[in-house]
């Protein structure tokens, strides 16, 4: 078998900074140390190595609000390698009724051309006596352990409270985590139709029916609602002060709560709304919405102290054409926005550039804790013998200005335009395949493989076990006093 050596590089994991070359055998990392040689040398002086970045909130192909997002699984997969995304993870929505072995193959089959490694998330969207069983086989048979529950868009993908509880708790005997979006649909849907009826159907309406109190509201019951399931809850999208709060909140009694803030709220805010330009306004609306810097400046900390966890970028994709669905109502609008390929260059030049994270923050929340929170470390999200080399050649004092001219994503705009990033792949590699060269896009349909992931065994038995000591005992009395006397 042929090798392949990263020479001359700094090795940078979420714990460790040091000089090392990394040999590749068989798409895994088989030594690490001085003075490696091997059939390629990929030159690293003076670039970092790192864990290829994991993305885990993409919805590729998705099915959502009379479309599909315009990213499928080959141009998704490319934007996050170009970019140093090795692993995206996506959602698999079960329609009205709809068996989630059935849509569990629907979404398979658009997974043919991925160009690098992919998992799923299950979505919870309804409640019956199959899903019960079902969540059973998606988890001991079919390699998914995160369940996802959104507590939005009424009428369409939103669970309610009973439904939700029921599933965390099976998520608990399963050894699953659930996920939510957390959002109280009943107060958007409220919201919206008032402000619809007072004429505002602008995408700055969009915003205004989703402040953060809706998020916050939604992300504390979610919170409660696990700790009395005994489960473990991952939020994703955190974009606000309300949501961050009771999450630290939740964090500081000993919860094992993690919060998702994406690179867009981090880094653009609520007055991209009022731009006169319908378009360049409609192209930015996603739930939940962008925020003001007090809000940012939350989030930031949240990284830096450890109350948030992970960076993600809920790419979901849609055309201009496709945001015009909603000319005459915002609530018509897709909601989503790209950001795959510009998730680690934006947070390595806002982040790691400006002070506010260190290289190694950065790794842990682009790569290694959410490898951990999925159940999948360290065959991803390390440098480590035995793990497999999807790594990141990191160049630092590479720059470009972010345009859609120039970008993977299929899609005719970049929320991120004209943005100049220094910091980019010199090489990507996925399973010791360099799909990404000095900004050159060599990547291999086909060459993604779906990433099994185990039950969790630790926090969720540790949470049982606690459950299961503080659990209602019924006090065994003598001497009780016969009735009626
Ligand atoms: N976030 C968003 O606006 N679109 C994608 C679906 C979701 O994650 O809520
Ligand atoms: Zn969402
Ligand atoms: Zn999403």
């Amino acid at each position: 078998m042929t090798t392949t050596v990263i020479k001359g590089g700094t090795i940078v994991t979420a714990d460790l900074t040091y000089k090392a070359d990394v040999k590749i055998e068989g798409g895994v990392i088989v030594e690490i140390g001085p003075n490696l040689s091997g059939d390629t040398v990929l030159d690293a002086v003076g670039c970092y190595v790192m864990p290829g970045g994991i993305d885990p909130h993409v919805h590729l192909e998705m099915p959502f609000m009379g479309t599909y997002s315009a990213d499928n699984f080959e141009s998704g997969t490319r934007a996050g390698l170009s970019g140093g995304t090795t692993m995206v993870v996506d959602f698999c929505l079960p329609g009205p009724d709809q068996s989630l072995l059935d849509a569990l193959t629907m979404w398979d089959n658009k997974t043919s051309r991925a160009t690098a490694d992919y998992s799923f998330h299950m979505a919870i969207t309804g409640w019956n006596e199959r899903i019960f069983d079902e969540m059973k086989t998606v988890v001991q048979d079919k390699g998914i352990n995160t369940f996802k529950h959104f507590m939005a868009y009424k009428g369409a993908l939103m669970v309610n409270d009973d439904e939700m509880f029921a599933s965390f708790q099976r998520c608990t005997e399963l050894g699953a985590l659930p996920l939510v979006h957390a959002e109280n649909g009943d107060v958007v849907a409220s919201m919206t139709a008032k402000l619809l009826a007072e004429g505002n159907n602008g995408p700055e309406a969009h915003a205004y029916s989703r402040p953060p109190e809706v998020e916050g509201e939604a992300t504390n019951r979610a919170i409660m609602l696990a700790d009395m399931a005994g489960v473990p809850l991952y939020v994703v999208h955190t974009s606000c002060e309300q949501a961050h709060e009771a999450i630290r909140r939740a964090r500081q009694k000993g919860m094992r709560v993690y919060g998702e803030p994406l690179i867009q709220h981090l880094t653009l805010d609520e007055s991209e709304y009022f731009n006169k330009d319908w378009d360049h306004a409609a192209r930015r609306v996603m739930s939940p919405p962008f925020r003001n810097k007090q809000h940012q400046d939350s989030l930031w900390a949240g990284l830096q102290s450890g109350s948030l966890s992970v960076v993600a970028t809920d790419h979901c994709a849609f055309t201009t054409e496709q945001k015009r669905f909603g000319l005459d109502s915002f609530a018509k609008i897709p909601n989503g926005t790209g950001g795959l390929e510009d998730r680690m260059p934006m947070l390595w030049t806002y982040g790691v550039a400006t002070g506010r994270l260190t290289m190694n923050e950065f790794v842990a929340v682009t790569s290694t804790n959410i490898a951990k929170i999925l159940n999948i470390y360290p065959k991803k999200g390390a440098v480590l013998v035995g793990a497999d080399a999807d790594l990141v050649v990191w160049d630092a004092k590479r720059s470009k200005t972010i345009s859609a001219k120039t970008q993977q994503s299929s899609i005719d705009y970049n929320v991120f335009e004209g943005k100049e990033v220094t910091g980019l792949p010199r090489y990507t590699l996925t399973r010791g395949y360099v799909a990404i060269e000095e900004g050159a896009v060599k990547t291999r349909e086909g060459h993604g493989k779906f990433v099994h992931r185990e039950p969790f065994t630790a926090v969720n038995k540790a949470l049982s076990t606690w459950k299961e000591l503080v659990a209602p005992r019924k006090v065994e009395r003598t001497g009780i006093p016969a009735t009626g006397v």
